[in-house]
Parts: C-alpha cells; sequence; structure tokens
C-alpha cells in the first residue's frame, strides 16, 4: 500500500491531534483511489491525493465558515468521492445529534450508527454529539475511538455542549443525555432532575434543527420528556417526536410477543399458551419490572439493549413495516383511535412506509385485562404531566398552537397547573408507558 507524506505546510494547519490521526484514514482512502479534500472546506483548506502526493494547501478562511464550529479531529477532512465507483451510489449525507454521547447507551448506539447498522450501508453520516461539561474530556475520548475505528460512512463527527450548535440542521436527534435511575428508584423520580433538559433541548432544536428532524427521547422518563420536548418545539411537527419503548417490546418479545394479537405457527398464542394466570401476571410483570431487576444486578440501567432497541426503533421508521406487522413506539396522542387521552406521549402500535413517518395502527384488540393496564399507565403519565406544567404550560409555545391532527381532529395544547403532590406518582408500573 502506497504511504502518503504529508507536506511540512499541510502539517501546519492541522492541530497535533489531526495529525496523528491522520495517515491510517489516508491510507485507507488511497486503497480506493480517492481524490481528498479536507474539510477546510470549512477553513478553506484544499488538498489532494495524486500519486503518493499531497498538495500544500492554502488556507481562505472566510467569516462565514470561520464561524461554523470545529468539527473533531480527522473529522475535519472530507474526501471528495468521485473516483469510488461504489460511493457514488451512495445518498445524500445525513445529520444525526446524538445527546448523552459520553454515556453507557450512547457507548453502543454511536458505533452502530457509524457502521452503517442504523441507516444502512450506502448512508453516509455526519454525527454531531452533545455532551455535558462534566463530560467533556469522555466525549472527546468517543470521538477519537470513531476515528481509530475507520468507519468508511462516518463522514463528520463534531462534540460540544451547547445544543444551539450541536443540533443545527441536524435531521434525527437521538435525546439520550439525562441522568439514569439507580437501585430502588421509579423512573419518575427522575422528572425533576430531567425534565429541564429536554425543555432546553426542544428549544434548541426549535431553533436551529431541520424542520423536519425525527426525534426519538430516550432519558427517561422519556414519555413526560418526550411531551416536555415536542411542547417546546412548536416549528417542528409534534408527529416527529417519540418517546423510546421499543426496549419494552424487544423484552416482551424476548419472553412471548403481545399475546392476544401475536401467534405460534399460525395459531393464537392464548391457543397454544394455556396458562392465562401466567400470561397475564408472571409476563406482564417480568417485562414491567425487567429495567429494575438489570439495574440491581448491573448497578446500572441496560445500555447495550437499549442501543439496540433505538436502531430498531430509527430502522421501523426508515424501512417499510412488513405486512400485517407492527412496532412500538411512544408518540403524540393527536386524534388517536383508542381513546387514549389527548396531548400525551403515548406508547402506540405503528406502521411505517420506511419514510421516517409512520401511522398508527387502528385495529390492535385489548381484552379487559389489558385494557386496565392501558388505563393506569394513562394515569400515571397524566400525573407527571401536571407535575410538569412549569415545562410545557403558559411559556410552551406550542400549547398556544392549534394543531391539526392526522385525522383532522383539531387538538389545542391544554396546559394544565396542578402542584406536584409529594406522592402523586406512587407508580403503578415500571414499563415504559
Ligand atoms: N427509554 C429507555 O428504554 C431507556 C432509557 N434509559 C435512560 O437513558 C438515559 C441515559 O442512560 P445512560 O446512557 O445509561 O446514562 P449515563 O449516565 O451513562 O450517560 C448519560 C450521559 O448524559 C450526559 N448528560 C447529562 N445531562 C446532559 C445534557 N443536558 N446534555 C447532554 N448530555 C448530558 C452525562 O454527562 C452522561 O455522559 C437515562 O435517563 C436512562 O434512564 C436507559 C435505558 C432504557
Ligand atoms: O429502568 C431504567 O431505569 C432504564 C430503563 O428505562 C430500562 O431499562 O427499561
Amino acid at each position: 500500500m502506497a504511504v502518503v507524506e504529508l507536506s511540512p505546510s499541510y502539517r501546519t494547519q492541522l492541530k497535533p491531534s489531526q495529525i496523528s490521526s491522520l495517515s491510517p484514514r489516508i491510507l485507507y482512502h488511497r486503497q480506493f483511489s480517492v481524490q481528498l479534500v479536507p474539510k477546510a472546506a470549512r477553513a478553506g483548506i484544499r488538498c489532494s491525493v495524486v500519486q503518493n502526493q499531497v498538495e500544500a494547501p492554502v488556507a481562505t478562511p472566510t467569516k462565514q465558515e470561520s464561524a461554523k464550529p470545529e468539527c473533531y479531529g480527522i473529522f475535519c477532512l472530507t474526501y471528495d468521492l468521485k473516483a469510488e465507483e461504489e460511493t457514488k451510489l451512495w445518498k445524500k449525507l445525513i445529520t444525526v445529534a446524538v445527546s448523552g454521547a459520553a454515556g453507557m447507551i450512547s457507548n453502543h448506539l454511536l458505533f452502530k450508527l457509524a457502521a452503517g447498522e442504523v441507516f444502512g450501508p450506502d448512508q453516509p453520516i455526519a454525527l454531531k454529539l452533545l455532551g455535558s461539561e462534566r463530560s467533556f474530556q469522555a466525549l472527546e475520548g468517543v470521538a477519537m475511538e470513531l476515528e481509530d475505528s475507520l468507519y468508511p460512512l462516518l463522514r463528520e463527527v463534531s462534540i460540544g455542549i451547547d445544543p444551539y450548535d450541536i443540533f443545527k440542521d441536524a435531521e434525527w436527534a437521538l435525546l439520550i443525555g439525562a441522568k439514569p435511575r439507580g437501585p430502588g428508584m421509579e423512573r419518575s423520580a427522575l422528572l425533576d432532575i430531567n425534565g429541564q433538559i429536554f425543555a432546553e433541548q426542544g428549544n434548541a432544536l426549535n431553533a436551529v434543527a431541520s424542520r423536519n428532524c425525527k426525534v426519538i427521547v430516550v432519558g427517561n422518563p422519556c414519555n413526560t420528556n418526550a411531551l416536555i420536548c415536542l411542547k417546546n418545539a412548536p416549528n417542528i411537527p409534534a408527529k416527529n417526536f417519540h418517546a423510546l419503548t421499543r426496549l419494552d417490546e424487544n423484552r416482551a418479545k424476548c419472553q412471548v410477543p403481545d399475546f392476544l394479537n401475536a401467534k405460534i405457527d399460525g395459531r393464537p398464542v392464548i391457543e397454544v399458551i394455556k396458562d392465562r394466570k401466567w400470561l397475564e401476571e408472571e409476563f406482564t410483570e417480568k417485562v414491567q419490572k425487567r429495567g429494575g431487576e438489570l439495574i440491581k444486578k448491573w448497578g446500572r440501567s441496560s445500555a447495550a439493549s437499549t442501543a439496540v432497541s433505538i436502531v430498531d426503533a430509527i430502522k421501523s421508521l426508515v424501512t417499510p413495516t412488513p405486512e400485517g406487522d407492527w412496532f412500538s413506539s411512544g408518540v403524540y396522542t393527536n386524534g388517536n383511535p383508542y381513546g387514549i387521552a389527548e396531548d400525551l406521549v403515548f406508547s402506540m402500535p405503528c406502521r411505517s412506509k420506511g419514510d421516517g413517518d409512520y401511522e398508527l395502527v387502528k385495529d390492535v384488540i385489548f381484552d379487559d385485562h389489558l385494557w386496565n393496564r392501558i388505563k393506569k399507565s394513562e394515569e400515571e403519565l397524566l400525573a407527571e404531566k401536571r407535575c410538569v406544567a412549569h415545562l410545557i404550560g403558559e411559556q410552551s409555545k406550542r400549547s398556544a398552537i392549534k394543531e391539526v391532527g392526522p385525522i383532522g381532529t383539531e387538538v389545542v395544547g391544554t396546559p394544565i397547573h396542578v402542584q406536584r403532590e409529594p406522592n402523586e406518582l406512587g407508580s403503578v408500573g415500571d414499563t415504559h408507558i
């Protein structure tokens, strides 16, 4: 393989970290005889590799370009892919923002995103990573590991702690950054700590993200955090906001799928598994308590399986749902067919055409047992909503806006101002609801 020598003048344009990480990437791209164009681009520096040479770059920074946040290390380079047949077929670059990027879940997720496991092997990706002040060094570590992984599809990485920088033009925002619960805690107890984060990030998305940005809220309690987020982002359709409830679907499937609607060998589960008590009590409770049980064992909440469920949740939106199937996602209840209170984020059966959007499945069946549990979840979410009235209430930009639901229903956000009662969140369930 040819070794590329960087000219001294080129080196002077780069930070030491960039120089040390340049060669492997260049060598990699050399294998495909790709022309390199450093994304100096941003700073106006250009160079190309032709026959083992790197042209000395010429720096021509412009005012507008230098105002942009700097991308990380080797990712300050982008490549002109003209020479590469395969990459000619690649789709247009997408920008994915991830908050809590230095945390446990992201540590699994980011590498799946960069590898093409989520958006596909022909989808180049720019990752914009949001951390907190405390986690900034760790965030740099994450970016270094992404560099070292040499993912061809990963075209850009930026890191920062200001959501207004990091969410700029984001087409997907995966909001993971939030405090996890510890052993013995209820998820709803995180509301006081985490709710504010999602109000701020909703505001930032509203100001700078793509107008059709798809948002997946993971930080707990994810349903109510998603509600807070969407209420603070009225410029983005409420339908674009999801709470990650997919982990529970996956957990349920690993025990036994939805026992009323699912089939085993073409026969309804309840005909095959006759033990109704097990289905109603043990099965449901097992799924419900799974997160807490794992925290007891690990001392921290699920990370790898959560990352997998985020991948599943996104893939369900970007690939057509197979005939007769559906997936679970926490979505805004705006004209829902199941009679769930409007103006909540509630897990619903969804289908997608693969365009990032979804429609609700209207004919899922419930029995009294399931219906009672659903109603308890609804009560719990209504109580959480009352607790965050100050984050979604009168100050909320969206609450003043009349929205038209998917089936033409007009819904007006109705802020409720109720003081938090100490035991109001006495939780009935432990599932993402
Ligand atoms: N919806 C679901 O199915 C699941 C949700 N979760 C939730 O996901 C969240 C994150 O979990 P982990 O990654 O395990 O936690 P973690 O503690 O490992 O990582 C969280 C990261 O977020 C950062 N952070 C905190 N505030 C931030 C802010 N305002 N902006 C950007 N970053 C910020 C922290 O510095 C930390 O690096 C928790 O709230 C947890 O309860 C966890 C598992 C499943
Ligand atoms: O239980 C938690 O706090 C984390 C989580 O949401 C889960 O594992 O389901």
